[in-house]
């Protein structure tokens, strides 16, 4: 086949110009992309072999080649790994199949990354990570009893690809480095990178024929042995992130069950980590072969924002990767890990406040979701959640532990408010009565809150949503309602007829400041479920509410007064509908008539002026 040229798609494209015009700082970290690749590629095909050896044709020793030319200006970085086909190299090197990227990388503009290169870190920019620093760079690979393919790109709109010849199955990746850029071409400048990145690589690293990296597992090292630097670089390669993790966790378990794992926390959210499919982000290895970094069973997918490896020396090799589900020893190593985890973060929440509060700003939004996902865990995870409350500043949070601690003798309940911002959550009516009473009520506003936290307990405490029909009156509040109700009947009534979308209305006696509010019985859905419904098209089952109205506000005084004059006139009806809308815009909600809602504004503004006028 002929030389075909082709233009990258615009994610790529987009990705290009980043890294050639804005990422100065960390240049150094292509060589760390590149060989992680082909470690990544021998693992891969390695693992063919294990079932079909005729792939391997022979060549297996694993091994990666750097060559540097001085002459031509190139560094070559070789693997016999699984190669890539023509289809493939396309698929690989020429689109970029995460979900999210195009958004990503448009709100990313090339200043912040400049300012902060830690940013494009979140997405990690691997195999293009070589444009920063050449002007050229060829791909030439074959994958086990295939033809050869040749791309070839100058990091602008395009690549080329065509047929080629190569004896070794593999890769090699060359790089025509640009001017200035020669400091990769020496020695001791190379060596010192590849320690620095990759002397935990298993397979041995090349340079001059002589074997640079150390090529012990970091993992099956003893963790006294192990300094921070190393942990943090050997992060930065299987994450492929440019900052520090935020928390290491090295395990070791012997006796029944032997494994050894390197767990990480990354110091910041990804990109992705509600859009992209929730799936475990772990590399299975047995006996330091690598299996799979697609085992759903190694972590449950609240905790999938942890990187890492694990090693599972009692697992059979041959184990194939669709058959991992049903052995039973995954199972007690995920157990152990999800323990190992929600330990170190109880730590870190207590001897290092401000540190577990990055993480929690970072992940704690995931975290959540493992009250519905793990109910072994319930009360753990609960535990580590931080929320903002009547009783905290902005900004500041407060636990469940504390929250119980503060509680009232006579409280039996944890209240809370789910909503989008604590600013909207802090005027809400359902609040005023809870603060009448001294109780604390904790904000929530996170999406996934809505789904969870209703069927949560902490410690025996029920936690309830006081927007719902759920918070008891006092027995004050009993009789005050009680009292007015007889002078309110004949508006309720109205109320009743005119408001078809409401199931009850209702004299209250627990608003303050608020001249009404809608409550949501037990069983209806909450506003911000239902718009999460419609948002993945879903029509959400019609859910009535209950209109409260305050007896003691002015407006609701008025329009009793108003009624009793004059029965149910434009006048009163235009009132009515016009305070039922304001509780739904206190919800977030929109009046279901915009237009109508307008008019009965301007009707009220007219009578004003003509009173004015009077
Ligand atoms: N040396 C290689 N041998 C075989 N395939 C390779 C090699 N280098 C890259 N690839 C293929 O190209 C793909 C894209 O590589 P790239 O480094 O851009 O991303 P990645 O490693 O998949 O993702 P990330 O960098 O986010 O982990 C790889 O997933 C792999 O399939």
């Amino acid at each position: 086949m002929a030389q075909s040229k082709r233009k990258f798609r615009t994610e790529v494209s987009k990705l290009l110009q980043i890294i050639v015009h804005s990422l100065y700082s960390h240049k150094e970290i292509f060589l760390r992309e590149l060989i992680s690749n082909a470690g990544d590629a021998i693992d891969k095909m390695r693992y063919e072999a294990l079932n079909n050896p005729d792939l391997a044709e022979g060549d297996t020793e694993w091994g990666i080649t750097i060559t540097a030319d001085k002459e031509n200006r190139t560094l070559t970085i070789s693997d016999n790994g699984i190669g890539m086909s023509r289809d493939e190299i396309a698929e690989n090197l020429g689109t970029i199949a995460r979900s999210g990227t195009t958004e990503f990388l448009e709100k990313l503009r090339e200043q912040d990354v400049k300012e902060h290169p830690e940013l494009i870190g979140q997405f990690g920019v691997g195999f293009y990570s070589a444009f920063m620093v050449a002007d050229e760079v060829t791909v030439i690979s074959r994958p086990p009893q295939q033809p050869a393919v040749k791309w070839r790109s100058k990091g602008d709109e395009s690549y080329t690809i065509e047929d080629t010849e190569k004896d070794r199955r593999g890769t090699d990746v060359i790089l025509h480095l640009n001017e200035g850029e020669e400091e990769f071409l020496e020695d001791h400048r190379l060596k010192a990178l590849i320690k620095k990145f990759s002397d935990f690589m298993e397979h041995p690293i090349e340079l001059e024929g002589e074997t640079v990296n150390s090529r012990k597992a970091l993992w099956l090292r003893s963790k006294s042995d192990i300094g921070d630097e190393e942990y943090h670089e050997f992060y930065k390669s299987i994450a492929h992130d440019f900052e520090d993790p935020l928390e290491t966790i090295h395990t070791i378990a012997e006796g029944a069950l032997e494994f050894r794992a390197v767990l990480f926390i990354p110091s910041r959210r990804p990109y992705d980590l509600f859009h992209a499919e929730p799936k475990s982000n772990l590399h299975l290895y047995i006996q330091r072969v690598f299996i799979t970094d697609e085992c759903e069973e190694l972590l449950p997918s609240y905790l999938r924002f942890i990187k890492g490896v694990v090693d599972a020396s009692d697992l059979p090799l041959n184990v194939s990767r669709e058959m991992l589900q049903h052995v039973p020893a995954l199972n007690k190593i995920r157990n152990n890990l999800v323990g190992r985890v929600l330990k170190t973060l109880k730590e870190m929440k207590e001897k290092d406040f401000d540190r577990y509060r990055r993480f929690h700003d970072s992940f704690g939004a995931v975290l959540k979701e493992g009250l519905a996902q793990d109910f072994s865990n319930r009360e753990k995870i609960a535990e580590l959640l931080l929320f903002e409350s009547t009783a905290t500043d902005p900004g500041d949070v407060t636990t469940l532990d504390a929250y119980l601690d503060g509680m009232p003798s006579d409280q039996e309940e944890i209240y809370y408010l789910a909503g989008s911002s604590r600013e909207m959550l802090e005027h809400s009516p359902h609040i005023e009565p809870l603060k009448a009473r001294s109780r604390e009520v904790l904000f929530m506003t996170d999406p996934v809150d809505e789904f969870v936290m209703p069927s949560v307990e902490y410690k025996g405490k029920k936690l309830v949503a006081v927007n719902r029909d759920e918070v008891e009156e006092t027995e004050e509040e009993k009789q005050s309602r009680e009292s007015k109700e007889k002078d309110y009947a004949g508006l309720v009534d109205l109320f009743n007829e005119e408001l078809d979308a409401v199931k009850e209305v209702r004299v209250s006696s627990r608003l303050r400041e608020s001249a009404c509010c809608l409550t949501l019985d037990r069983e209806s859905m909450t506003p911000q479920m239902e718009l999460l419904m419609k948002q993945m098209g879903q029509e959400p089952p019609e859910s009535k509410r209950i209109f409260e109205l305050n007896p003691d506000h002015p407006a609701v005084r008025s329009l009793r007064k108003l009624h009793e004059t004059e029965g149910a006139s434009d006048r009163v009806k235009d009132g009515l509908h016009l305070l039922y809308e304001e509780a739904l815009l206190a919800e977030g909600l929109k009046p279901s008539d915009p237009a109508e809602f307008g008019k009965r504004i301007n009707r009220m503004i007219e009578h004003l002026g003509a009173q004015g006028g009077e």
